[in-house]
């Protein structure tokens, strides 16, 4: 079932620009220039019921405008957008009950109280009954591990039992649909690795369809089966992270540890050295030469260790952004 369904929408912003100075303001003030920043080019795509999907761009790509209109925040220069049948612009509380936004560079729990009471005053926002309110109370306190922290007041919690609860004010009335916005910046990994599983499990149980913003690699490749990547406002990729693998990886990274110390020379017969010192170096080769390589590696150096990789997901979604940058 779709959930999502994004047509060339786009949204400009008019600005203006302001230069310093008494004079500059008066004139400013009389003739002013106003400027056009197109932040969402004319982007389409779909999401169906259950998917884990990131949604990923560089700095200023276009990522929160974007989520700003699938929630209603902002409305679109031009295009449509539908989410769970509705016009998000149009702001029903039907609809606001049915979807849920977690920032975590931005907090939704009352600061002096403790979590709890910020939990029951969503109860009763999202209008959510007391028997499943305990329920779902219940449920995510436990997969979370956070029964002790409750009802400590929330500005003496650590960053990552914040981030747990955050997600239990969010989650309370059951939303179909989740907006998560860097869920796991500033965690320690073991907590990182909690919120992922957390998050992993709470998709496949419920089937929320959850939109992903993160910097975090690890995020992405653990969590999300498919990458929708904007950049500059426009959409460059969608699709299968496995598939982006396939087309983009015709090389694969060959990382060596030497017994002893190879000389640069040593390596040079080789294309593709991306760092050599001393006991160990890496190179990027054509797939379908790493066997070949590999066996004349191990036949002609002094090699303790070989490890065959994939080119890093982080590296490929970059060189997507530098090759529409290059256009
Ligand atoms: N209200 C506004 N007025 C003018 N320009 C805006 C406004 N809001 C956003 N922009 C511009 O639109 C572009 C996209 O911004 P947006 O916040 O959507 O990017 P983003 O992908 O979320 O970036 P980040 O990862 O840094 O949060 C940026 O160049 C930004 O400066």
């Amino acid at each position: 079932m779709e959930i999502i369904a994004v047509k060339e929408l786009s949204k400009s912003f008019e600005y203006y620009t302001k230069e310093l100075g008494v004079r500059n303001s008066i004139k400013n003030l009389l003739f002013r220039k106003t400027l056009i920043k197109e932040a969402v080019r004319d982007i389409s795509f779909r999401i169906d019921q259950g998917e884990f999907v990131a949604f990923l761009g560089p700095n200023g790509a276009g990522k929160t405008t974007t989520l700003k209109m699938l929630s209603g925040i902002l409305h679109p220069t031009s295009g449509s957008v539908s989410v769970m049948g509705y016009n998000p612009s149009e702001r029903k509380n039907e609809f606001k009950r049915k979807f849920a936004i977690v920032m975590g560079q931005k907090s939704q729990l009352w600061w002096d109280l403790p979590a709890i009471e910020s939990i029951l005053l969503n109860k009763y926002i999202y209008q959510v009954e007391d028997v499943a309110y305990r329920k779902s109370l219940d449920e995510l306190t436990e997969l979370l591990q956070v029964h002790h922290v409750m009802n400590v007041q929330v500005r003496r919690l650590s960053l990552g039992e914040r981030m747990k609860l955050e997600l239990i004010a969010s989650l309370i009335h059951k939303p179909q649909l989740l907006f998560l916005d860097e869920p796991t910046i500033g965690l320690d990994i073991e907590t990182q690795k909690k919120v992922r599983d957390f998050l992993k499990y709470y998709n496949e149980q419920h089937k929320t369809t959850i939109v992903l913003t993160s910097h975090y690699m690890k995020d992405i490749e653990d969590l999300c089966s498919r990458l929708i990547l904007i950049s500059d406002g426009q959409l460059i990729y969608d699709g299968n992270l496995k598939e982006m693998n396939g087309a983009m990886n015709q090389t694969k990274v060959i990382k060596l540890k030497f017994t002893e110390r190879v000389k640069l020379e040593q390596l040079q017969t080789y294309a593709g050295i991306r760092h050599a010192e001393d006991y160990q170096a890496t190179l990027e080769i054509p797939k379908e030469q790493v066997n070949a390589v590999s066996r004349e590696l191990l036949a002609r150096l002094p090699i303790e260790d070989i490890l065959i990789e994939d080119i890093p997901v982080e590296e490929m979604i970059v060189s997507m952004y530098q090759r529409k940058r290059a256009q």
